[in-house]
């Protein structure tokens, strides 16, 4: 295990304050003004991703600082440790492997000794397999129609990454079949999902690692009741429900064939699992190939991630700069833009991948930490997030560090609509940086005729400070590749600061205790006698309900 390390103790830390202190006071538009080259020094290519951090409130000084903090904090140790195996989400006792989902060097990845990938190949071969029967119709319902439906029944990550991508990737969907995912205990989502599809050609896929999520085996009840008010004999659920877990017992238990359970192992974390057999649904909808395809995008990162020198490895700079304003500058959250409709689930996907990941108060030595951790993270895509939010991100009392993700090309070229999208993300960017000075707002309300009064009353209003930072990623087109890279380029930016912030980032114990208590009250809820043995407001409200359902 690679050692645990305080970064508040490392040497880069207290110089990296007392750079804060002056970059605070610095102006993006002077930093460009004084270097011709801030592009070019600030920018970097990972095949058709250009990642640009210019717009940035750092210097060199502040990135060799910060890239000094990453070699103090063992991070090179740190990847070594997770591509090597080791158990390095201690908390669980387990490895953290979602690389070697898609890894095919066909070079072994021991884990106790064992080669993992034999394993996962095996189950890429079934899953394969699974989409040519399904597609070339040689898999039929059980009256003898193809399959035109697949229902993903999971949440958390067995469904936001399955979602985030058959949605991002819908230009690939040419497979005749239309996804669905019900997530929410909410019965009104798996009700509301079963009115648009018909029991002879749907396949539901319960997607849960544990198979005991509360959620998900509730709607997979429902769902396999509405099938058999159908279709009459359990013996056709072996046609329509398939089960993506590592719990084959349950699995079992539920009614599933095991020959339609599709394995993944204790070393995928949940919110990394989409390129394990939780992706199912995304290979059923957009072809294996794409699968194929995303998992090979992802894996061309891993390598680069292992490979490339701090100071030119994309992953490790998004790290640094997003911790540089979380722990220098007290920002507390990140924005992602996607510039993309089809890329609209991307925030959320990353609102799990990075704060079930960094949401962390206790470090690696079980002591709580005294310096911040993971940030809120949200986002909406462009040009929506403009018309509703970008006004607290221009104005507003705090810093909001924005990623901001484009196409060059767009799926659907339809008339000017992507030079005006584009327009709009350039032009965003820009402004966050330059702001508007007082001169210059002075010089438009003269030109619009106000008067000198109006403008003095208007003139503050209307300045913008600019220096609020953002990343830009320009892709030359969303294709399963290039969103296979981008999505491990954060996966590994999550990785890096979890190691800097020296927490335990593939453990989820915050989220295990909402499902424990959840759990606790349901019995309370089964029947009209009040209850008096918690807080009052918790008694208050239970008996306000069980009032207004009698
Ligand atoms: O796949 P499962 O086991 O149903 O878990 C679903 C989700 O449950 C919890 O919210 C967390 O543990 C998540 O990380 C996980 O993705």
């Amino acid at each position: 295990m690679f050692p645990s390390i305080n970064p508040t103790t490392t040497k880069a830390w207290p110089k990296l304050q007392q750079q804060a202190a002056t970059m605070k006071q610095a102006s993006l538009r002077t930093l460009f003004a004084e270097d011709p080259q801030r592009f070019a020094k600030f920018s970097l290519q990972f095949e058709d991703i250009l990642f640009d951090y210019s717009k940035n409130l750092i210097t060199q000084e502040t990135l060799d600082t910060l890239l000094a903090l990453a070699v103090e904090s063992n991070v090179k140790a740190a990847i070594d440790a997770m591509f090597g195996a080791e158990k390095i989400n201690a908390t669980e006792n387990r490895a953290v492997l979602h690389t070697a989902l898609r890894n095919f060097s066909g070079k072994p990845v021991l884990l106790d000794g064992k080669d993992v990938l034999q394993d996962v190949h095996a189950v890429l071969g079934k899953m394969k397999k699974f989409c040519e029967n399904i597609h070339s119709h040689k898999w039929l319902g059980y009256t003898g129609k193809p399959i035109k439906y697949v229902v993903n029944i999971g949440i958390g990550g067995s469904d936001l990454g399955p979602v985030m991508v058959t949605e991002a990737l819908k230009a690939y969907a040419n497979k005749g079949i239309t996804p669905f995912f019900v997530s929410n205990v909410d019965g009104t989502h798996i009700v509301e999902t079963l009115k648009k599809v018909t029991p002879e050609e749907t396949l539901f896929l319960v997607a849960s690692k544990t198979f005991t999520t509360q959620e998900t085996m509730t709607n997979a009840n429902t769902a396999r009741e509405w099938f058999l008010q159908s279709a009459k004999d359990p013996a056709h659920i072996a046609k329509h429900f398939a089960a993506l877990s590592t719990n084959e017992k349950d699995v079992t238990a539920f009614g599933i064939d095991p020959a339609n359970m599709f394995e993944f192992w204790d070393w995928v974390g949940g919110r990394y699992s989409l390129w394990s057999a939780i992706g199912l649904s995304i290979a059923l909808t957009v072809g294996y190939d794409n699968f194929e395809a995303l998992l090979k995008g992802a894996e061309a990162v891993d390598n680069y991630f292992k490979t490339t020198p701090f100071e030119k490895n994309i992953p490790v700079i998004m790290a640094l700069v997003g911790l540089w304003y979380g722990n220098f500058f007290g920002t507390g959250t990140e924005a992602i833009l996607p510039y993309d409709q089809y890329m609209h689930r991307f925030a959320a996907y990353f609102q799990q991948g990075n704060m079930e990941s960094n949401g962390k108060y206790v470090d690696r030595n079980g002591h709580s930490v005294t310096y911040e951790t993971g940030p809120i993270v949200w986002g909406e895509p462009g040009t929506n997030g403009q018309h509703a939010f970008y006004q607290l991100i221009h104005q507003g009392t705090r810093i909001v560090p924005a990623d901001f993700i484009a196409p060059a090309i767009s799926h659907n070229p339809v008339g000017d609509h992507h030079i005006k999208l584009m327009s709009n993300f350039f032009a965003q960017t820009e402004a966050l940086m330059n702001g508007k000075t007082e001169d210059e707002v002075r010089a438009e309300l003269v030109k619009s005729g106000k008067s000198e009064a109006e403008i003095k009353e208007l003139l503050p209003y209307k300045v913008f400070t600019g220096n609020r930072p953002t990343n830009s990623f320009l892709v030359k087109e969303i294709t399963p590749r290039s969103l296979g890279s981008l999505i491990a380029l954060y996966e590994h930016k999550i990785f890096v600061q979890g190691v800097i912030w020296n927490i335990y980032t593939f453990d989820q114990w915050g989220v295990e205790l909402g499902k424990q208590l959840a759990g606790r009250i349901l019995p309370e809820l089964q029947n009209n006698t009040p209850v008096t043995n918690h807080d009052s407001s918790t008694n208050g409200l239970i008996n306000a309900f069980k009032q207004l359902r009698k």
